[in-house]
């Protein structure tokens, strides 16, 4: 510790956050703006993966391919229409609108603005309550929070690491199309990011190591899911056991087992993300750095002192988790200050935040619905504050649904996801395999979205898969494939939530004629 770096004078403040994505962001947001003095780190750009490179962007192609579809179905139904795919205003409209060309300032602003401060570089713990970051070093009152993230997870195939293989970053960047893609992995970017490709002309292979695409939700999902991509002329090869990679400086080679090979121009590797807990400097509070995510409790605490939120936690890698799991650490970590200042102060500097967090501490200015709305309109850019939108649960979770001394608790049984594939896959819960494996007295429904009259009409695929728990009478699970599969999926979403009884749901009245007709279909199909 006898260099400049290791002698800097620790800066005492409230709270440290590592990692200032969809999760960090929130919290050192919502923390400054309760009062707190708030540092928020953050090396590459603030909001993280989601508005630059993830849900955001990608949706942007994916609403753009969708057009191109929805024209393409003219024939046959309303005449005929000519459809000329132009990937330039996708592109255009990813740098200009969702990303700001990849720049962070109005973000920064925005934090700022809340009473942040920020700085810009990589954080590591060093030693409780304390992070470095470059040459300075932060002592943190109350607590620090890791919001780090994940990162691509790159298979160590022989040879695939000397090539320009893209990864989620050069895939949403990409300004002109390649003739040619292939897709290692078809989890949901692959399946997502293959169907845009293919709509807008290139020739799409995924190569899927499971024996199905989509292998974490139902069979009856990657059976939609596939089909729909085939019909987009994409080639589905599920069982490939990539064994290296090769690139003559045109053209990148598969090489799978077996002897098959598979080429294109250009190589998408999207074969799940994991967490970088070795560069957090967890060993020197006593932590694990080896694990593959960092374990939470149901207040998001992960260690003294130390709270956690989005990916790498582990609990699901979705934006509205990180979300979820931002409310519930703004207010614990502000009940735990309060709780702080209250008690005796041997250091005589709590006080001098002790109004604020008295102030803070009734919820409404850390999480109150008035506040869940920050960075909504009118802050220019996607990245901006298009995510933090419509967060309405911080509101509600802050507000105290309240576990024992007053915080909400984290509740992952009605988990949501929709994998934006056309038709869109939603899920809620567990899947049917799950809730077997669980022992539960599992009952399934199940219809063909063409049993409902809208779905006939539209002519679009889809289907309701219902599992429940007989026991209870409740439904611990369900699946949503349809035209708005994401949409319809919201009534199934509440009915785990609130574990709405089975007798109950049957007897709603389902408007006619919706997709959503179709969950009643499901419901009396249960056996
Ligand atoms: C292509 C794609 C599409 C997606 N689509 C969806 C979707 O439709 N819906 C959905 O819900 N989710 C989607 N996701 C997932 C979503 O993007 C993530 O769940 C979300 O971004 C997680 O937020 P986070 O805050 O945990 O991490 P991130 O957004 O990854 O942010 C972590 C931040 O921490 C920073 N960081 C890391 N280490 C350090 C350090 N040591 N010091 C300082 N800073 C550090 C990183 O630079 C990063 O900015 C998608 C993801 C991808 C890749
Ligand atoms: N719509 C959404 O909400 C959305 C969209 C995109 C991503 N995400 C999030 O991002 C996460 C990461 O997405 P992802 O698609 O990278 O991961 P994923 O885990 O969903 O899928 C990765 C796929 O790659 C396969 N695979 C792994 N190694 C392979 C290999 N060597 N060869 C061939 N296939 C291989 C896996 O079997 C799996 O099917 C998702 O799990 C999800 O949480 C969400």
């Amino acid at each position: 510790m006898g260099d400049a770096v290791g002698m800097a004078e620790p800066e005492l403040v409230d709270v440290v956050v590592v990692g200032l994505g969809v999760g960090g962001d929130e919290v050192a947001g919502k923390l400054a703006e309760a009062g707190l003095s708030v540092v928020g780190i953050e090396r590459d750009l603030v909001g993280g993966e989601c508005p630059y490179w993830g849900c955001v962007p990608s949706k942007m192609m994916i609403r753009a391919a969708n057009a191109l579809a929805e024209a393409r179905r003219v024939d046959g139904l309303a005449g005929t229409a000519q459809v000329r795919p132009d990937w330039s205003p996708v592109a255009k409209r990813i740098r200009e609108e969702a990303t700001d060309t990849w720049d962070d300032r109005v973000a920064v602003d925005r934090f700022v603005g809340r009473g942040g401060t920020f700085v810009r570089g990589s954080g590591r713990l060093d030693g409780p309550g304390r992070v470095r970051v470059g040459d300075r070093v932060f002592q943190a009152r109350y607590g620090v929070v890791l919001g780090t993230g994940t990162r691509p997870s790159i298979p160590p195939l022989p040879g695939l690491a000397d090539t320009p293989y893209w990864t989620n970053h050069q895939a949403i960047e990409v300004e002109e199309l390649p003739a040619s893609l292939l897709s290692l992995g078809g989890g949901a970017i692959g399946l997502e990011l293959a169907q845009v490709f293919a709509r807008f002309g290139v020739q799409v292979t995924v190569l899927e190591r499971s024996e199905r695409v989509l292998a974490v939700e139902e069979p009856e999902s990657s059976e939609v899911a596939a089909a729909a991509l085939r019909a987009d002329g994409v080639t589905i090869e599920t069982g490939v056991g990539a064994e290296r990679v090769s690139h003559d400086g045109q053209h990148f080679t598969v090489h799978a087992a077996g002897g098959a090979e598979f080429t294109a121009e250009r190589l998408l590797v999207v074969t799940g993300r994991r967490a970088h807990l070795a560069e957090l400097g967890l060993d020197t509070v006593g932590m694990d750095p080896d694990q593959r995510y960092l374990p939470v409790d149901d207040r998001m605490r992960a260690g003294d002192g130390i709270w956690a939120v989005g990916d790498l936690t582990g609990e699901g890698a979705f934006t509205h988790i990180a979300m979820y799991q931002a409310a519930i650490v703004v207010a614990d970590l502000l009940d735990h200050a309060r709780r702080a200042t209250a008690g005796p102060d041997p250091s005589g500097t709590a006080s001098v935040v002790g109004g604020a967090v008295g102030a803070a501490s009734g919820v409404p200015a850390a999480g109150g619905p008035a506040s869940a709305g920050s960075g909504t309109a009118g802050s220019g850019t996607a990245a901006s504050g298009a995510v933090g939108s419509g967060v309405a649960g911080s509101g509600a979770v802050g507000a105290g649904v309240g576990g024992p001394q007053g915080v909400a608790r984290a509740d992952y049984r009605a988990l949501p996801r929709v994998t934006f594939t056309d038709p869109e896959i939603g899920a809620v819960g567990l899947t049917e395999r799950q809730a077997r494996e669980r022992g539960l007295n599992v009952q399934v429904g199940f219809a063909e979205l063409a049993s409902s009259t809208r779905g006939w009409i539209h002519r679009g695929d889809g289907f309701i898969k219902l599992v429940a728990d007989a026991d209870r009478g409740v439904l611990v699970g369900a699946t949503s494939a349809g035209p708005a599969g994401g949409e319809v999926l919201a009534g199934l979403v509440v009915a785990v939530h609130a574990a709405v009884p089975i007798s109950q749901l049957r007897h709603m009245i389902y408007a006619y004629p919706t997709f959503h007709r179709a969950i009643e279909t499901a419901l009396h199909d249960l056996r």
